[in-house]
Order: structure tokens, then sequence, then C-alpha cells
């Protein structure tokens, strides 16, 4: 035991369940319902996981030692080791990686996605553990610990996630503390689950409002082992931002600034709330260099260029559920401890990501989507309406309940052979996660549409002239033309539509690898 562990944890009791990684594996039984703490690729459990994958592959039991596995969002590595090795049987609210994309798509997960804000509450509610034979809901929550206080509940790392909800529903519960990483107390802001009809309205009115409990209590009786692990996040490094996403960056940054101009803005705007990926990053490296003072962030993830964001001196506090920092922006977190803590707090993922406080704040919302068509619904999640990326995440909670629901993205993309060969602005969406009822504005380097107050035609001719990419605009353009006058004569022109041809600009992209038709007549 090392002393560095025995200072960390300090209920003492635990130190008697102290098991090495592999002393761990046998807990575990094939179809159990596990919880891992983490969010975004940080916070979540390691050393335990990735004995149960080495076991796994020494005794080539891929297949016949798979888990119902549930954490806040997405995990590290391990976890795409556990979905090369088949150890995934069942998935939610939300994954990134090649591995974990994979399984979900050749069928060998069973994946579902879910509102982050929603997900940990219907855990508790029982609603995905209803073929469970037991009354325990999970069997297992293993969770990443970075300190023990006293009397024995948990101080999180970088994430907090679903971790209050799952410790509330688990039969047995492992502790991997992680003494690599400094000890996170005191930046946590734990809210602890109540279900209806007795919960009471969150009294949160700021970005730095604390209710003060600053570690996860838990019943020790429930801890089965701690384990102590020596590993930070694995982060991969981020996109840099481009011509492309600085270009969107600064059309944002433009409207922001008449909206203060013309008063629905004060002139330190609302909590910002930012997405991942490389234009959320330009867009948050756009308002660090910008003439706004005195930002507050209230958000779901902060990445990076946060950091710069912090030292910047515009941002004035920034409260998330997850710090997802590569290793790098990790150690220039750790070296300027007081300076960026002093302006952090992270929190349980259902009171980031609540619809009530969302609203109450008046966030404004910033998230990229896959396709958006010319009504404005878009699709965040399955690629020709099918191929799943990453899941939903907290995007919807967001854009649902914003005050401002704004989606940044590339107006084209480059195909296997065309370089502008997918359309992110298309006739109809292949999938749908934000409707037209959710979102203001669309954003692309092209320029930016506003759509608030305007009715679904007008809406399409904003989004094709000012986001649409010049190899499309005509093409939209005829689409929505003759869509018109097919729906004229139909008396259907509320939303004007020829679903014969809909999806042809997705079929000739299936078919010759372009989003370019030859003709709206072609035929498939
Ligand atoms: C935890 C959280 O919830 S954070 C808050 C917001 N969360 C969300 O919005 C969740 C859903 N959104 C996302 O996951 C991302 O914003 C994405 C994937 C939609 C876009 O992010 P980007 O950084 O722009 O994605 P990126 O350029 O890496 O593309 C990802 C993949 O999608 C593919 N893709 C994206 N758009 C399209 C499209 N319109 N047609 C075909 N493929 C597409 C890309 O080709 C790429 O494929 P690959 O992985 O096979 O190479």
């Amino acid at each position: 035991m090392s002393a560095i562990l025995k200072q960390r944890v300090r209920y003492a009791p635990y130190l008697n369940k102290l098991r090495t990684p592999q002393q761990c594996v046998e807990l575990f039984k094939h179809g159990q319902y596990l919880g891992w703490s983490g969010f975004t690729g940080v916070g979540a459990p390691k050393v335990v996981p990735a004995a149960l994958v080495d076991h796994v592959e020494k005794n080539n039991l891929q297949g016949k030692l798979g888990f119902n596995l549930f954490v806040g969002a997405s995990a590290g590595p391990e976890e795409s080791r556990w979905a090369s090795n088949d150890m995934i049987l069942r998935r939610t609210p939300h994954q990134v990686g090649k591995p974990i994309a994979a399984a979900i798509n050749d069928g060998r997960t069973q994946f579902f996605d879910k509102h982050l804000s929603m997900f940990p509450q219907d855990l508790t509610y029982g609603y995905y553990t209803r073929d469970k034979k037991d009354n325990d809901l999970l069997d297992f929550t293993i969770i990443e610990a970075t300190a023990i206080t006293e009397d024995g509940s948990i101080v999180p790392g970088p994430a907090v996630g679903a971790s209050p909800e799952m410790l509330s529903v688990s039969d047995k519960i492992i502790i991997e503390v992680n003494t690599k990483t400094p000890s996170f107390e005191g930046i946590h802001d734990i809210d602890l689950p109540v279900n209806p009809p007795f919960r009471q309205p969150y009294p949160h009115t700021s970005a730095d409002y604390r209710i003060g409990r600053t570690a996860i209590p838990v019943d020790p009786s429930k801890v089965v082992a701690i384990v102590e692990s020596h590993q930070y996040d694995q982060v991969p490094p981020n996109t840099p931002s481009d011509e492309g996403s600085k270009a969107i960056a600064n059309h944002l940054i433009e409207f922001l600034e008449q909206e203060v101009k013309y008063g629905r803005l004060p002139e330190n705007l609302h909590p910002l709330q930012s997405g991942i990926g490389n234009i959320a990053n330009a867009v948050v490296e756009g308002l660090a260099e910008s003439n706004f003072k005195n930002l507050t962030v209230w958000t779901e993830v902060l990445q990076d260029s946060f950091l710069d964001f912090f030292s910047s001196g515009s941002l004035d506090f920034a409260t998330a559920t997850s710090i997802r920092l590569t290793e790098e922006g990790f150690e220039r977190f750790y070296e300027n401890w007081d300076e960026f803590t002093k302006k952090l707090c992270l929190r349980s993922q259902v009171v980031s990501n609540s619809p009530e406080i969302i609203r109450r704040l008046g966030v404004i919302a910033m998230n990229t989507p896959v396709e958006v068509d010319i009504y404005a619904h878009a699709n965040s999640t399955n690629v020709m309406g099918s191929r799943m990326l990453n899941g939903l995440g907290g995007s919807a909670d967001f854009l649902r309940n914003a005050k401002l629901s704004i989606m940044h993205t590339p107006s084209a993309r480059p195909s296997k052979t065309d370089p502008t060969g997918v359309s992110c602005i298309v006739p109809f969406a292949s999938h749908v996660d934000q409707t037209e009822h959710d979102l203001d504005i669309i954003v692309t380097e092209q320029g930016l549409a506003d759509l608030r107050g305007l009715s679904p035609k007008e809406r399409a001719r904003e989004i094709i002239d000012k986001t649409s990419h010049p190899d499309y605009r005509a093409q939209l353009t005829e689409y929505l033309d003759r869509s018109t006058f097919y729906a004229e004569k139909k008396k259907s022109l509320h939303e004007p539509h020829i679903l014969k041809d809909a999806f042809k600009m997705h079929l000739n992209f299936q078919e010759n690898g372009t989003m370019k038709l030859d003709s709206w007549d072609q035929k498939f």
C-alpha cells in the first residue's frame, strides 16, 4: 500500500478491502449490469476494466464475458478494448471511438442513444434493468476517485457524470483511487438523486452557484474493493481549428455583437454551452480573442481551448460535468491549479444538462450536426440515416432549452472522390435529432441563417442562400422551387417536399460518391 494511497483514503476501513485489479476479476460474471464513472473519456475506471479485458484476451473469452455497460457519456481506451473483445452487450447513453461505433454498427452491441440529462434518472427508475431477476439495478459500479473523505464519501476526478445515481442503485461498489493525479477535492458540487414526487426545484441561478457538497456519499458496506490506479486519462489530441471553422466563429461573434447592440443579450452575453469538435474549439478560441468580457460558461464538457479562454481574462467562471483535457492540457491545468480551479466547478450531468436550469439561465447553445435540412431539422447522430457516429450526447438537452440554439457545421464535407461530395445542408435530414421547433441559428463558413420567427418556406430560402455551399446552392434552390410548385397544386404549401426526391442527394452519394446530382429527374 503506497503512502499516498493511505493519505488519500481517509476512511480507514476501506483500506482493509484493498485488492489488485487482477484480484477483482473473479467478482464479475457474464451478463451483469455495470456502471462506470466518467464522462467524455475522462474520470472513467481504468485498471479494473483493463484487468478484465486482459483476462478475456488471455483466455479467449470473447463473447463469453460480456456486460450491460452504463457510463455517463463516453469512456476511455479501456472501453475501446472491451468493444473489440465483444465485452459490451448493451450500452447507453453515448460513446466515442471507432471500436465501439464498429461494435454498434456491426450489431454486436445493443446501443441506445439517450439525452444525457435523462439517462441517470431513467437508470434510477429501473427502466434499463427491467429484465433483471434481482432487485438491484446495477450489480457493480466501478468508480474512479481521487480521494475518500472521513465518512467514506467519494471525491471524483475530472468528471462527475452519472456517478451519484449509479452509486445510489448499485449492489456493490469498486473504487479505483487514482494516486497519479492530484486530488480534485473542492472542485465538485454534487447533487444527490431524488425521484418524483419528492424532487425539489434546482436552486441554481448562476454558473458559479454551489449547493456545497463536494463528495458523493456511499453506503460503505457496499464497497467490496478498493484498487490503486496510477494512470492518467488518455484523451486524443483535438483537431486544430482551420480556415472554415475560424470563418464560422467570426460569423457567430459578429451575430452575438449584433444581439448585444439590439438589446437582446447583455454585454457579457448569457452562459455559453459549447459542444465537441474543431468548430466548437474555434468558437471558444474566437470568443477568447473577442471584445466580450466577464463571460460565463454553463456546459457539459470543457476542452483544452478553455484553458486559453480562462487565461485570456475574458472568462469569469465555467461549469461542466467533465473537464476533458489532453495529457498536455492536464499538465497545464495541474501546474496552474489555483488559477484555473477558482473559476471552475464540476457538477452531476443531471444538473449540467438540466433543461430547467438551461432555460432559466438563458444559455447560448452551440453544437455541430452531421447535416441540417432546409427546414432546420438536424441530424446529430446517424450518417445516411443509419450509421451511428457518437450519439446525441447533450446536444438536444441544450438546443431544446437554450435562449439561443445554434448549430454550426461546414457547409460541405469531402467524400472519397469529391472534396465537396457531402453537402451538410440537405432537402430532408436522413435522421432527426433536433427539430425545426428548436433551432434558431444555422451557421457555416458561408454565412449565418437567422431562423427566428420565420415560416418554414422563409427558413428554407434563408438556409440555402446564407449557409449552403456554392456547389449545392442552385441544386437546393431547384429542389425548393420544384417542391413549392408541386405543393401549391396539392394545397400543402406549409413545408413543401417532393417525397420521391427528398433523399436523392443521399442516394446519389451512396451510389456515386457525391451528393451532386446530374438532374433532379435522375432515377435510383
Ligand atoms: C458529450 C457531448 O454531448 S458534447 C455536446 C454536444 N454533443 C453532440 O452534439 C453529439 C453529436 N455530435 C458529434 O458527435 C459531433 O459534433 C459530430 C460527429 C456530429 C461532428 O463533429 P466533427 O468534429 O465535425 O466530426 P468529424 O469531422 O470528426 O467527423 C466525424 C465523422 O462523421 C462523418 N460525417 C460528419 N458529417 C457527415 C455527413 N454529413 N455525411 C457523411 N459523413 C459525415 C465524418 O466523415 C467522420 O467520419 P469518420 O469517423 O468515418 O471519419
